[in-house]
């Protein structure tokens, strides 16, 4: 199957600062593709090329087949942006909105009513068609922001962290109509800094980090790529000491990767009975105490924190 999207070594700097190099990225019909990566790691840039609003210093972008330097327009016609910041006119009602973004991309006024009928129903808003954004709750105007997007039936459908603020319920609406968009044959680019939302949705996923891809593939390739697949997390009775870690860290057999994030430790290395038969024991002798313990697989945090020596998502933000 012919790509919809191909970009070929994208390069991008604001002054004397790169925020992204060398990056190509190719979605096939039906694929999701993730592009993770911690804040100002070039995601939004990136979408900013790919979707013709921000021109690249170098490299080339089709649509499917159609280039988007040199013909931008045919190109535009296939894609459907749904930018991070909400696009939405508050006090007009819904249909009002999704029918003059039927108007930007050239629908005559009755195809643009009933397709503004038909994405409504899409994205769980049929019975909203004469509210206003205004009089809405944070994650039905991302579905309406979704909504604008695929009025005129793009091929390429770029997200760009479109949970960003959204209570459980409405993130599980939109993560069931991308779903449903995927099925339709959708190529889908996804930007987050959300592990989890990647490891759900996502077939492929490209880690970027300063403007690098760092590492790609499926989840099962990128977990393929870590020392030990398998990980126990420990909850202390208290934050270690530097001495107390540095202890531990000699107690334990080669091959053993040990994290903290506050009272939290994590270990992770091939044989993990034979860490824990380490650990333990040296955690007593340093008078810290084992309040909780689980074990779980590695994720892709843990390829993040193997490929950078940081951590995906910055310790104080939220989930
Ligand atoms: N208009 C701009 N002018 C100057 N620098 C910019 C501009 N936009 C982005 N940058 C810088 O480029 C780099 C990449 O930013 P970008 O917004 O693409 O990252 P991001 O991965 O989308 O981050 P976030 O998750 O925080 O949205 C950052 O260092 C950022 O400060």
């Amino acid at each position: 199957m012919n790509p919809v999207l191909h970009a070929q070594h994208l390069c991008k700097n604001y002054g004397n600062r790169p925020a992204v190099q060398n990056l190509s990225l190719t979605v096939r019909p039906g694929e999701l593709l993730a592009l993770l990566g911690p804040n100002g790691a070039g995601k939004s840039s990136t979408i900013g090329m790919i979707s013709g609003l921000l021109p690249p210093d170098s490299g080339s972008i089709r649509i499917a087949g159609v280039d988007l330097v040199t013909t931008p327009d045919a190109a535009k016609r296939r894609i459907g942006l749904v930018p991070q910041d909400l696009a939405l006119f508050e006090d007009l009602p819904a249909r009002t909105n999704l029918m003059l973004f039927g108007a930007l991309y050239g629908l005559d006024r009755p195809t643009a009513r009933n397709r503004a009928d038909v994405v409504l129903a899409q994205v769980g808003l049929a019975d909203r068609v004469s509210d206003k954004p205004a009089a809405f709750s944070g994650g039905m105007k991302r579905r309406l922001n979704i909504a604008c997007a695929l009025m005129h039936e793009p091929e390429l459908l770029l997200l760009d962290e479109p949970t960003a603020g959204v209570d459980p319920q409405s993130r599980q609406a939109i993560f069931e109509l991308i779903e449903q968009l995927k099925r339709s044959g959708k190529a889908v680019v996804y930007t987050t800094h959300y592990m989890e939302e990647a490891e759900r949705l996502a077939d492929r996923i490209v880690i970027v980090d300063h403007g690098h891809i760092v590492a790609e593939g499926t989840l099962h390739e990128l977990l393929a790529r870590l020392p030990a697949a398998q990980k126990v997390s420990l909850t202390l009775s208290e934050p270690l000491a530097g001495n107390a870690l540095q202890a531990l860290h000699d107690a334990l057999p080669s091959g053993a990767s040990l994290t903290t994030r506050g009272p939290q430790l994590c270990l992770a290395m091939a044989d993990l009975t034979r860490g824990l038969a380490a650990l333990l024991p040296a955690l007593t002798a340093h008078g810290v105490a084992v309040i909780n313990l689980h074990s779980g697989r590695a994720s892709l945090e843990d390829v993040f924190l193997t490929l950078t020596g940081r951590q995906l998502r910055d310790p104080g933000a939220a989930a």
